[in-house]
């Protein structure tokens, strides 16, 4: 395709408001209202039924984005996601030398466009440039050691709540590799680096406790260390470890030798990574509240397109779902749950970012639950173990923090106003439980924008339920 007939993606702005930042082509959350309203959730009473396509997923759209950007030529993703996320990840990669063009539109009209990605260019002047990583813990952790191989100075920052997260380790690993990073003492965002242009890699040691990104951003790029790099962990236990599966597959795809048969060890071999053609799989973890719609109101949800052989962790909603006393039958790529006659509790463990969708069945379940292993949830979009039990409990929940997790009991909701904390995944928790408890009201339901923009319409369609016309939401009043 010449490159005359593609359309230049539009950058989100330097330093967007958090639901700004969107392609132009994906539709403004239900009826056009984007602010922090309240989103009245839909509340059903009967079953819903419904088959549905969804989104590609934002962890590989990000980790093609970045693979193809240090790739040995122009390469094509399609069925790309497009959201906030992915978009923050196309405005660093263009501000760091790679061209990012979106393909004439897809024959789907579901999907968006597809994208073609020339790399970055061998070389660079040495100029200075400022990266807005938003929310996105895959902008934050995956870009600066990319932008460590740039000659300059880059400096990264995000939303307010970005300060927050955890980037500890991105800095100890990017001085630890030579770079210079100032971060002010802070070990946060703000910081900027000075890229030399190259980067010897070898042996790193770090502390990935506190996310699985700090190992799957290193990976991404450790190829083109001049001596490779082997990476070790050291410290407590690596949380979401589908998620370096998934690095580790999708580098392997791409022609490049990790050798991780050692535990937290991970060797990455030098060489080139090679220019691909892929279609990206469904994002599983966003299918997660559609599914959760049929178990909550004991209806049917088909999706289609179910990748059969993946490493994405929301391939475990049909272990998850079952044990809540649903089925989940995959028949060739379709998936189907059907919500069983009662809600049950039970043990999950390590269930990452499925967590909230989780545990917003939990509390609708009749018996208790357990949730373990996300103690590193504390430092996700917003302390998603304190905002949980919070909202849970705003509505008459009875839900604990324990060190690594949550109990839920079982206790009858009411309506009330359920906060998102700039969460997605907490706007589509809160969006579960409204459909079982009449009277929720979802705050600022267009942080969904982060990773599926369009998902007010969608649930409308998938539980038979539309906004009205006008004014779907309201502001939430001052106390
Ligand atoms: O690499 C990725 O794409 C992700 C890794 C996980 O991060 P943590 O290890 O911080 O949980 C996950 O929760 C996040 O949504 C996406
Ligand atoms: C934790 C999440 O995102 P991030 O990639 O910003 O870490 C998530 O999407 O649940």
């Amino acid at each position: 395709m010449h490159a005359s007939s593609c359309r230049r993606l539009t950058k989100p702005c330097a330093r967007p408001p958090p639901t700004s930042s969107v392609p132009s082509h994906v539709p403004a959350p239900s009826g056009g209202v984007a602010g922090h309203g309240l989103w009245p959730a839909p509340h059903l009473t009967g079953p819903v039924d419904a088959e549905i396509s969804i989104p590609g997923s934002k962890s590989l759209t990000n980790r093609f984005l970045v693979l193809a950007a240090l790739a040995d030529g122009p390469s094509i993703i399609r069925r790309p996601l497009h959201s906030r996320d992915t978009a923050l990840m196309i405005a660093a990669l263009e501000e760091l030398g790679a061209v990012i063009d979106e393909l004439p539109a897809h024959a789907d009209p579901g999907s968006g466009p597809d994208l073609r990605v020339s790399p970055l260019p061998d070389t660079t002047a040495d100029t200075s440039r400022s990266i807005d990583c938003g929310l996105a813990g895959t902008v934050m952790r995956f870009v600066p050691p990319l932008a460590a191989l740039v000659r300059g100075v880059t400096v990264f920052d995000g939303d307010p709540h970005a300060r927050r997260r955890p980037m500890g380790s991105t800095i100890a690993a990017l001085r630890g590799l030579g770079i210079g990073v100032d971060d002010a003492g802070t070990g946060s965002l703000p910081f900027s680096l000075h890229g030399e242009g190259r980067v010897d890699g070898g042996r790193l040691v770090i502390d990935a406790s506190a996310s699985s990104q700090f190992v799957s951003a290193l990976l991404l790029v450790g190829a083109r260390f001049t001596d490779g790099l082997h990476l070790e962990h050291m410290g407590g236990p690596v949380p979401s470890f589908d998620h370096i599966r998934m690095t580790v597959e999708v580098l392997r795809s791409a022609g490049v030798t990790v050798d991780d048969s050692e535990p937290n060890h991970w060797r990455v071999s030098p060489g080139s990574i090679r220019a691909f053609d892929v279609a990206v799989e469904p994002d599983l973890s966003n299918a997660g509240p559609f599914l959760a719609a049929a178990v909550v109101t004991g209806g049917t949800v088909r999706v289609r397109n179910w990748p059969v052989g993946t490493t994405q962790v929301g391939d475990r909603w049909r272990e998850i779902l079952p044990l809540m006393g649903a089925s989940a039958e995959l028949d060739g790529d379709l998936l189907t749950v059907t919500g069983g006659s009662s809600l049950r509790g039970g043990v999950f463990a390590e269930t990452s970012e499925l967590a909230p969708t989780v545990a917003a069945l939990c509390a609708l379940a009749t018996t208790p639950s357990t949730l373990t292993g996300i103690a590193h949830l504390r430092g996700h979009e917003t302390d998603r173990l304190a905002a949980l039990v919070a909202e849970i409990n705003a509505l008459g929940g009875d839900a604990e923090e324990t060190a690594d997790g949550l109990l839920i009991r079982p206790a009858p909701l009411h309506g009330g106003v359920f906060h998102t904390y700039d969460d997605h995944r907490m706007a589509t928790a809160g969006a579960i439980v409204g459909l079982a408890v009449e009277g929720v009201e979802v705050e600022n339901i267009g942080t969904t924008a982060k990773t599926m923009p369009d998902f007010p319409e969608r649930w409308a369609t998938v539980t038979g339920t539309h906004a009205p016309a006008e004014s779907p939401t309201r502001a939430e009043p001052v106390v």
